[in-house]
Formats: structure tokens, C-alpha cells, sequence
């Protein structure tokens, strides 16, 4: 073998190495929460087991695997091991006995109240690890995947503020964003009717931690407030950088796709809440 092609070898067996580990450490949190999940669903005393939502999982998981061309049989065997995980985590046995255990003993456990439900969440959380552990992850992903998906996200979101106008001022302009707990950067340019995302240079840049990029974008936080507190920083052509702001703030957010509102919400809110519980763990 040449030595270039051994070098080689040994760069990508550290590349899946990080994705095993960051694989088993989602599926620790995963099986966390399946855990909280089921101490929800005593206080409800709703059945532990959900067969609707076991399908609901593997449906997702088959338009997952489609989109990233991932086998379905792959992506069927990786979500029932989860779920099996899911389930026990809950006091079921994989075979689903329906927790035969609290019968056997007549009580059922201990329903925590709201306080420590939310508490044992925020811990939870808390033990993610931060955006800038995620970072050496992100950067495994192929840059041109990530931009590629970037770029179709905005023209999906930006399609009719083109269409009417609202982006003629970023005709062959260059804006970027830079994510700094990621280590992420890249520069979206308008170029006719079609938006380029790539890593050269911006005429102005807007910088942020993810989870303040997220709560922007998800409206969860207004512009005002992190530029005011410097949580955003605008660099470069303050103008451009102005003028794509109040863009974004006047975009109306109904024309946002349903599922990309949904999904920015939910992140935003679980990076704030990670956030706050880091901080939490920090002070203590
Ligand atoms: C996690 C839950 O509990 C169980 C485990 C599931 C899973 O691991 O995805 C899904 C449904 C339930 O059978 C839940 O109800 O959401």
C-alpha cells in the first residue's frame, strides 16, 4: 500500500470514529429522554408503549435515509435498535411486556412532580455536549454537502422575496455568516435569480454563537436585542449588513416552509435551553 494511501486510510478511520462516538453519545441522550418520556407518561397514566409513535419514527427515519441516501434497511435496523433502547429505558421489555414489573409489585413509581420532571430535563441537557464539541463533528460533513444544503435552504426560504424584489440590492453581493462556537463560516451571493453559497470573502458578515443565530432565525429573539447586547456583531459594509437585516425581519414568516419553522423552533429552543443548563452546571 502507498504510504499516501495509508495516510489516507488512517484520516478517515479517525473521521468514523468521531461519528461512532458522536452516534453513541446522541444515543445515550436519546435513550435519556426516552426515559423522561416514559415518567411523563405514568403521570398521564397513559400506556408506556406507543405503537403510532414507534411508526411515526420509522416513517421519519425512511424520508431521512431517502433524502441522505442512506439504505432503508439500514435506516429500519438503526431506529428499532433505538426503540428497543427506547423501550427499556421505560421499564418495558424489549418483547413489550407492557412493565409486567409495577404489576407484579402493584405500585407504580414514584410520578415526579412538574419541578423535577423539568429539572431532570434541564440536567439532561445539560450534560450535551456544548456547540463547540459539536464543531470537529460538523467539520467531518463535506463542505460542499454542507453549503449545498445551505444554499437550497435559503433559496426555498428567499424564493418569493426574490420573486418580488425585496433582493435586488443583493444582486452579485456577498454576505456571510459565521457561527463562532462551530468554527462554521460560509458567504451566501445572490447571482441572477439563484442564491451561491460558498467560503470566499464577505462584504459584510454577521457572527453569532449557533444558538443565537437559531434564536434570530427561528424569531424566538429580536435583532434589536442581540445586536444591542452584541450577542449578533455585524462586520464589514454596515450598510449591506443593515439592509439584509431588516430584510430577514420583514420576511413574512408564514412563508417560511411549515416544517423548517418547526424544526428552527425546536432547535432554537433546545440550544437556548442546553444553554441555560450549561450555564446552570457552570455556576453551581
Ligand atoms: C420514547 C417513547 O416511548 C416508547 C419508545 C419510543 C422510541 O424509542 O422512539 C417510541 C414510543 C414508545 O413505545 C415515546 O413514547 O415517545
Amino acid at each position: 500500500m502507498s504510504v499516501a494511501a495509508g495516510v489516507a486510510l488512517a484520516e478517515l478511520r479517525r473521521a468514523i470514529d468521531l461519528v461512532d462516538g458522536g452516534a453513541l453519545a446522541l444515543l445515550a441522550v436519546r435513550g435519556r429522554l426516552a426515559a423522561a418520556a416514559g415518567r411523563c407518561k405514568r403521570r398521564q397514566c397513559r400506556p408506556v408503549h406507543d405503537g403510532p409513535r414507534e411508526a411515526q419514527v420509522h416513517a421519519r427515519a425512511q424520508r431521512l435515509a431517502a433524502r441522505w441516501g442512506l439504505a432503508a434497511d439500514t435506516a429500519q435496523a438503526a431506529m428499532e435498535v433505538a426503540i428497543v433502547d427506547g423501550r427499556r429505558r421505560q421499564g418495558l421489555a424489549a418483547d413489550l411486556d407492557q412493565g409486567a414489573a409495577w404489576a407484579a409489585t402493584g405500585t407504580m413509581p414514584a410520578m415526579p412532580n412538574s419541578t423535577s420532571r423539568s429539572s431532570r430535563i434541564h440536567a439532561l441537557l445539560g450534560r450535551l455536549p456544548p456547540p463547540v464539541r459539536l464543531a470537529r463533528w460538523l467539520r467531518v460533513m463535506p463542505v460542499q454537502a454542507r453549503h449545498g444544503a445551505i444554499q437550497r435552504a435559503c433559496t426555498r426560504v428567499l424564493a418569493p422575496s426574490i420573486a418580488r424584489g425585496d433582493l435586488d440590492f443583493m444582486q452579485g453581493r456577498r454576505l456571510g455568516v459565521e457561527v463562532t462556537d462551530l468554527g462554521l463560516r460560509w458567504v451566501i451571493e445572490r447571482r441572477g435569480d439563484a442564491l451561491h453559497v460558498d467560503d470566499g470573502a464577505a462584504e459584510a458578515s454577521v457572527r453569532g454563537t449557533a444558538t443565537d443565530l437559531l434564536l434570530l432565525a427561528a424569531r424566538l429573539e429580536d435583532a434589536d436585542t442581540l445586536f444591542f447586547q452584541r450577542r449578533l456583531v455585524l462586520t464589514g459594509d454596515t450598510e449591506l449588513g443593515l439592509t439584509a437585516r431588516n430584510l430577514l425581519e420583514r420576511l413574512p414568516w408564514e412563508s417560511v416552509p411549515l416544517g423548517l419553522r418547526i424544526g428552527l423552533n425546536r432547535g432554537a429552543r433546545l440550544a437556548r435551553t442546553a444553554r441555560d443548563a450549561h450555564r446552570a452546571r457552570a455556576a453551581a
